[in-house]
Formats: C-alpha cells, sequence, structure tokens
C-alpha cells in the first residue's frame, strides 16, 4: 500500500520555467509562495506590499482569527512567520532568490487579530551573498511597536530546490542509520 511517504516526488508544474525572481502575485502586489499561490492568497494575510525609494518595504497585513493564540491576540509562531515572510520578500523586491538562514523576533506587544497591522523592512547591509534585514511590525493608525525582526537571507541561484530534491533522494537512498 502507497502511503504519503513514498509517493514520487515528481516536479511540480506551478514552477516550471519559473526562475523564482519574479512569482505571481496578488492584487496587492503581495509575492505568493508555493501553497499560497495554490490559495491564492497569502494565508498569513499580507494582503498589500510595496517597496518605495528609499529602499524601504511596507506590508499590510492582518492576523487571520484561525491565528490566534491568547484571547483576540496572535499565535507567536504567526508574528515570527510574518516577520521572516515580510523580511523575506526584501530581496524579492530587489530580484533576488534568497531562503533565511537566521531569524530573530522580539515580541514586545500582543499583536491584536482582525485588525490590520504595518510591517516595515529595510536592508541594514550586505556582504557576499548575504542581506542582512530588519524589520518592525507596527499598530496602526497610531505606530506603536508590536514585534522587531533582523536576520540574515542567502542569496541563491535558481538551482537551489533541484539541488535540494537530489539532496533529498541521496538522503534516502542511503538508507535508515
Ligand atoms: C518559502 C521559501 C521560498 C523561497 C523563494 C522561492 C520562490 C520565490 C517565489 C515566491 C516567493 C514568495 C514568498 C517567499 C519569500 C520569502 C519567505 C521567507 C523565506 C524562507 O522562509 S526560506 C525557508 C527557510 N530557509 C531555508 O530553507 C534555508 C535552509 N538552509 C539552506 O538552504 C542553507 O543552509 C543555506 C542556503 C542558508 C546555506 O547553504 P550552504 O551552507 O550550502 O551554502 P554556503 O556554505 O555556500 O553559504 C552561502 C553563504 O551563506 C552564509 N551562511 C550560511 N549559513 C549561514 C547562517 N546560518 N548564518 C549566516 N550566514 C550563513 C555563508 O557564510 C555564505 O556567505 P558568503 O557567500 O557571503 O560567503
Amino acid at each position: 500500500m502507497r502511503t504519503d511517504d513514498d509517493r514520487p516526488r515528481t516536479p511540480d508544474r506551478r514552477w516550471a520555467g519559473s526562475d523564482f525572481q519574479d512569482p505571481p502575485r496578488t492584487g496587492g502586489g503581495v509575492a505568493l509562495c508555493g501553497a499560497c499561490h495554490a490559495a491564492g492568497r497569502c494565508r498569513l494575510g499580507v494582503q498589500r506590499e510595496r517597496l518605495d525609494d528609499t529602499g524601504n518595504a511596507w506590508f499590510h497585513v492582518t492576523c487571520p482569527r484561525d491565528q490566534e493564540g491568547g484571547p483576540n491576540v496572535a499565535h507567536g509562531g504567526w508574528t515570527a512567520a510574518v516577520m521572516d515572510e515580510c523580511l523575506g520578500h526584501v530581496p524579492l523586491l530587489n530580484r533576488t532568490l534568497s531562503v533565511t538562514a537566521e531569524l530573530s523576533v522580539s515580541f514586545v506587544k500582543p499583536v491584536p487579530v482582525d485588525r490590520p497591522v504595518q510591517v516595515r523592512a529595510w536592508v541594514d547591509r550586505r556582504e557576499g551573498s548575504r542581506w542582512y534585514i530588519a524589520g518592525e511590525m507596527s499598530l496602526l493608525p497610531g505606530g506603536a511597536v508590536l514585534a522587531r525582526a533582523s536576520g540574515i537571507w542567502v542569496a541563491r541561484d535558481p538551482g537551489h530546490f533541484d539541488r535540494h530534491e537530489k539532496w533529498l533522494a541521496q538522503q534516502d537512498s542511503a538508507g535508515s542509520p
């Protein structure tokens, strides 16, 4: 009997020919990752994104009710995921594919669910393939800071995911220890 684990891993046609640097975007300009492309919306609640001419990236985000942790406030994992997503869009807005190598998040205040908040993200510096990116999430309209994040994104060439599939197949063919 086949299980999900031994189902053949075939290349996904949604990504065919993609250079990953110009992903599908929503009407609000939000770049969609794999699962959100299938859903047709950002499931984390990122509704709008734009890069201004000073290099700041701005995002409008609303925590969906199904990400509630404590009463009427976001689960911390949602906040961390949104900061990963928004900061990780900065290289993409500069037409560079990257992946998160490190991420640090400070949870400053609880984040309300079902209420728009704003994320601003910017590049602190670049060294080689490393992008040092920081950002903060703030309440609208007053601007009180709810969370801060910083991390390192590493630029990748388009072969990154193919190499990963090969690596995974090697791991599987090596058998269990
Ligand atoms: C969801 C991911 C989607 C990615 C984009 C795909 C398609 C685009 C389409 C739509 C996009 C829409 C939305 C998505 C956008 C953003 C979402 C957030 C992004 C993520 O959520 S992404 C998932 C989580 N993330 C990973 O899945 C990474 C797993 N990991 C690795 O893949 C390797 O570990 C890697 C690549 C990190 C290193 O690979 P490696 O070790 O083979 O490479 P190497 O040694 O050559 O290092 C090369 C340079 O990285 C430096 N370096 C390495 N490790 C470091 C560390 N820990 N701290 C600081 N610097 C580090 C070295 O110092 C060197 O720097 P330098 O080049 O300057 O010398």
